[in-house]
């Protein structure tokens, strides 16, 4: 079952030259992984608000094209232009770079439990999610601490509990590591995957860490200047190493050295991970 389903769309900012996005078209499964990556300035970021309806509801432009939504729970379809976005909202929540920018400044629970009370949801079922969002994202036992006293790993976890409070089937994350340390960096994208595999929920995931988007995504977009330039599987995706070189892709360590194994004849085929890797060439006798 498709939950995504973008065709043909274009956007161009209000007073903006020239269009953002252009001729934007492809779906997404439900409980995949689609990891989005590309240079500074090639749409990623605008691509995220049309997929919860920000773009064209709240921030007007230039928009064709069509962004349609399906609950998984029910079936239904939502049409993003025609849908207001606190409805959406309920099926994909969107997770931005900068966590502070996501937060009130009030105590962990009171953060997540926010968006709750705007629901209009009951007192018990405010307790329910309030305790799963802790429990999911490893917050349990910070429930009254205030979110600048946490390190930049646990703001950015406590900006996904919020949005996995609201329970939806789709978490849509705009460079969520961008702002954070290694071990912040692990500790969110150890979360992204659990909340993919363990949980069931789509993922859509902007990052420049390309080793993880190659490793652990099951579909990979490329964008350059507005246009998806390169779709497919990770291994695909790879494969043209010569396009990600020149929009400035870091390339794993392990891919490159696949990359140049191939070209000596080395190597069949193109493999992504250092394991992957030593168990093609053997392990280097001591
Ligand atoms: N609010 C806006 N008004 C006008 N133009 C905008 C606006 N926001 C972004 N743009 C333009 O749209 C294009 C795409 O920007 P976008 O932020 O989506 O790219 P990005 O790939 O997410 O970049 P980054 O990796 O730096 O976040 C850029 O040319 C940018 O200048």
């Amino acid at each position: 079952m498709n939950v995504i389903r973008v065709e043909d769309l274009r956007f161009k900012y209000r007073r903006a030259e020239r269009y953002s996005l252009k001729d934007i078209s492809f779906t997404v499964k439900r409980g995949e992984l689609l990891g989005i990556i590309g240079p500074s300035g090639s749409g990623k970021s605008t691509l995220c608000l049309t997929l919860n309806g920000i773009i064209p509801n709240s921030i007007k432009g230039e928009f064709e094209g069509e962004v349609v939504i399906t609950d998984p729970r029910t079936g239904e379809e939502y049409n993003t232009k025609e849908t207001p976005v606190p409805t959406l909202s309920t099926i994909v929540g969107l997770v931005l770079q900068n966590p502070e920018s996501q937060l009130f400044n009030m105590t962990v629970e009171e953060e997540i439990a926010f968006g709750l009370e705007n629901l209009g949801l009951e007192r018990n079922e405010i307790l329910r999610r309030l305790r799963w969002a802790l429990e999911v994202t490893g917050l349990r036992g910070l429930e009254k601490e205030f979110p600048p006293n946490l390190s930049g790993g646990q703001q950015q976890r406590l900006a996904i509990a919020a949005v996995l409070a609201m329970e939806p089937s789709i978490i849509v994350l705009d460079e969520p590591t961008s702002q954070l340390d290694p071990v912040g960096k692990q500790e969110v994208l150890g979360l992204v995957s659990l909340l993919n595999r363990e949980h069931g929920i789509t993922v859509v995931l902007v990052e420049h860490h390309t080793d993880y988007i190659l490793r652990y995504a099951d579909r990979v977009i490329v964008m350059d200047r507005g246009e998806i330039v390169l779709q497919g599987a990770p291994k695909e995706v790879a494969e043209e190493a010569d396009t990600l070189r020149r929009l400035g892709v870091k390339l794993p360590p392990a891919l490159e050295v696949s990359h140049e194994l191939k070209k000596r004849g080395v190597l069949g085929e193109t493999v992504l991970t250092p394991e992957e890797l030593l168990s093609r060439i053997g392990r280097p006798s001591r």
